[in-house]
Parts: structure tokens; C-alpha cells; sequence
């Protein structure tokens, strides 16, 4: 029996923004899936998006099975012990908040078979800080998605410090058999890689509002149409390395000094927090969202990210 051969069922805590997102990716790759919430309320929501992503993935031909059968595969329950008792897999998407996922992980301990796979889709929580509590740390590890997860490809698959490395490589191999792009870090950081590198855009983007620099909208274009453009090509790295190390590094030796370097919160989020304008989800953020304007961008998005999901599948097709 190949290593994930015996992975039949999933545990998909949370039915919400991630959760209903993870159950789906399962399921449309042919597993049972669990989908368990505290309550039916968020439960059904958490079904509803799931049909409508698979309306748009059929409308876009993206899916293989007929979508009665994949909403066959998920089973919905506020029941630990039936979401779990029988999983091969558990995956955590409940509030970014290490306490409740703590409890959370100590209650699934309780009730999953010995063998079974646990992981955590913690935007960047230490690993390390939740299996400590567990009696098994060995099977914990984070599986970190991307929103929207049902269109994004990355997963970061990231140890703590008690992971055993089979836990990681037969984490990145079921990933990678539900379509994802998984990559194993190393070791563990705060935020892994991909919430480092957006939370040190996001504090020199607000840095530079902040100080009269440029305007939210000028900052957000300069992005899409050079870094962000070029970087969904080329990686930083790779980058630095075609543009030539020596002109980066003349570069740094003036302008690392003058980078945004906050460590405590960031003021503008905090000052945008006090105010309840939280962005899109309020109507006022960093910009104006009232009328139908940010879900129409949000569909853009999606609709592109579609474009580039389906690119993505004839490539592996041909490969
Ligand atoms: N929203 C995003 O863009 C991303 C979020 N994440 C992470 O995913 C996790 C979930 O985030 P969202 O999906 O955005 O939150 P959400 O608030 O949309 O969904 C959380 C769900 O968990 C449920 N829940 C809470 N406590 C529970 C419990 N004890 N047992 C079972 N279900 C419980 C809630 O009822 C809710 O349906 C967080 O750790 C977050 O950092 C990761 C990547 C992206
Ligand atoms: O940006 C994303 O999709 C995710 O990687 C995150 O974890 C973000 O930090 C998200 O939680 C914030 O909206």
C-alpha cells in the first residue's frame, strides 16, 4: 500500500472562509470529508459556499465528477465524535486565536484513531506552541492554504519543533493529490514564509501612505504593475539574481535604514481597528467600499484566478 493509499477520510474542522474551502478541495479529488462546525447555522453556510464554488467550477469546466456526486462526499456534523472517530486526516481551519486552537487539538487527540495525520491551517501560529499540549506532537503539523483556497495553489507545510519529517512528506503528498502546490519549510518561523514576506509588503506599503509618500491607490498600482506582475513569473530571489546582487546590494546599503521597522502593532491598522472600518467587511477600509465596488473587484479576482487554475490543470494534463 502506497503511503496515501490508506487516507479514505477527512476531519475538515471550521466551515467557514478556509474550512469550506479545504472540505471542497477534498472532495472533489474523491475523499470523504467530514465537515464538522458548532453549529448547523455555520454549517449551512458553510455548504452554501461550497455548491457555489462548485457552480463556478462547473461553469468554467474545472470539475471531473458530476457535483451531486461530490456533495455527496461531504457529510456535515457538529459531533466530534462523528466527524473524526474514523478519520485518516484532520484539518483545522477554526479563528486564529492559540487557545481555541489548543482546546480544539486536545479534543480531537480524544477521539481520532492513533494513526491519523493532524494539521493546522494557522495563517501563522507556531506549530511548536499548539503540539505541546498534544500526547502525540509527532502527527501535528501546519497546512497552511491560501485565499481563496478553493483557487489559490499554494499550501506551506510547516513543522514544529516535535514534527516527525514523515508527518511533512506525507502531508505535502496529500496536498499535492487534492491539485495543491504544497512546499515543505524547513523549520518553523512566525508567519512561515508567504505571511513574512505579505506582512513586510503590507508595513512598508502602509509606511509609505503614512507619510505622504503616495496615495493607497498610487502604492496598490505600483505593485500590480511591476513587482506583482513580474513576480508571478520570477520569484524575489530569483530576481535579484537575473536584475545582479551587486546593484541589490548597493541598494540595501542605503535603503535598509530607511525601510518601515515598526515592531510593535502597525499604527494605521491600529487606527483603522479603532474606528471599525475594517475594510471591505465594514464598507470603509484604507479605501471606499460602499456600493457593489469591492464585490465586483473580488469577482475580477476570482474569475482571473480561474483563468489561471485552468491553465494550471492543462499543464499538469500534458505533463
Ligand atoms: N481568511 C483568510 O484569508 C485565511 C485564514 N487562514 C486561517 O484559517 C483559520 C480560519 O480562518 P477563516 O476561515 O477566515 O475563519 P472563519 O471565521 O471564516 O471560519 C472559522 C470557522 O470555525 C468555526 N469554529 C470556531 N471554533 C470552532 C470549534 N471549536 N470547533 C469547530 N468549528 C469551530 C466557526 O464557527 C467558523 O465557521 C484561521 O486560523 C486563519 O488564520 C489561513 C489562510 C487564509
Ligand atoms: O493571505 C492569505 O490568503 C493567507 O495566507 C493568510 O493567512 C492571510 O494572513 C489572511 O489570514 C489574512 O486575511
Amino acid at each position: 500500500m502506497t503511503s496515501l493509499q490508506r487516507f479514505k477520510t477527512i476531519g475538515n474542522i471550521g466551515a467557514g472562509t478556509m474550512g469550506h474551502a479545504t472540505a471542497l478541495q477534498f472532495a472533489l479529488h474523491g475523499y470523504t470529508v467530514n465537515l464538522l462546525d458548532t453549529s448547523q447555522e455555520a454549517l449551512d453556510h458553510g455548504l452554501q459556499l461550497i455548491k457555489n464554488d462548485l457552480k463556478t467550477f462547473q461553469e468554467n469546466d474545472l470539475l471531473t465528477d458530476d457535483p451531486a456526486i461530490i456533495l455527496a462526499r461531504i457529510h456535515l456534523t457538529t459531533d466530534y465524535q462523528q466527524a473524526l472517530h474514523t478519520a485518516d486526516f484532520v484539518i483545522e481551519s477554526v479563528v486564529e486565536d492559540l487557545a481555541v486552537k489548543r482546546q480544539v487539538w486536545q479534543h480531537v487527540e480524544q477521539v481520532v484513531p492513533q494513526d491519523t495525520l493532524l494539521a493546522t491551517n494557522t495563517s501563522g501560529l507556531s506549530p511548536s506552541a499548539i503540539q505541546r499540549v498534544l500526547t502525540h506532537p509527532d502527527r501535528f503539523v501546519v497546512a497552511h492554504f491560501w485565499n481563496p483556497a478553493q483557487l489559490m495553489p499554494l499550501v506551506e507545510v510547516v513543522p514544529g519543533e516535535q514534527t516527525a519529517p514523515a508527518t511533512v512528506t506525507t502531508t505535502v503528498a496529500l496536498m499535492t493529490a487534492i491539485g495543491k502546490h504544497a512546499v515543505p519549510l524547513k523549520k518553523e518561523s512566525l508567519g512561515f514564509v508567504g505571511n513574512r514576506i505579505q506582512l513586510a509588503v503590507l508595513r512598508e506599503a502602509l509606511h509609505i501612505v503614512q507619510e505622504g509618500i503616495a496615495t493607497p491607490s498610487a502604492v496598490d498600482d505600483i505593485v500590480k504593475y511591476s513587482l506583482g506582475r513580474r513576480w508571478s513569473l520570477v520569484g524575489p530571489l530569483a530576481s535579484a539574481d537575473l536584475s545582479g546582487l551587486d546593484v541589490f546590494n548597493n541598494i540595501s546599503r542605503y535603503l535598509y535604514a530607511d525601510l518601515a521597522n515598526e515592531t510593535d502593532a502597525d499604527p494605521t491598522l491600529a487606527r483603522q481597528v479603532a474606528a471599525h472600518q475594517l475594510g471591505l467587511k465594514t464598507g470603509q477600509g484604507l479605501f471606499d467600499w460602499t456600493g457593489d465596488r469591492g464585490q465586483a473587484i473580488v469577482a475580477q479576482r476570482d474569475q482571473q484566478l480561474l483563468t489561471l487554475l485552468k491553465r494550471d490543470h492543462q499543464q499538469d494534463e500534458t505533463r
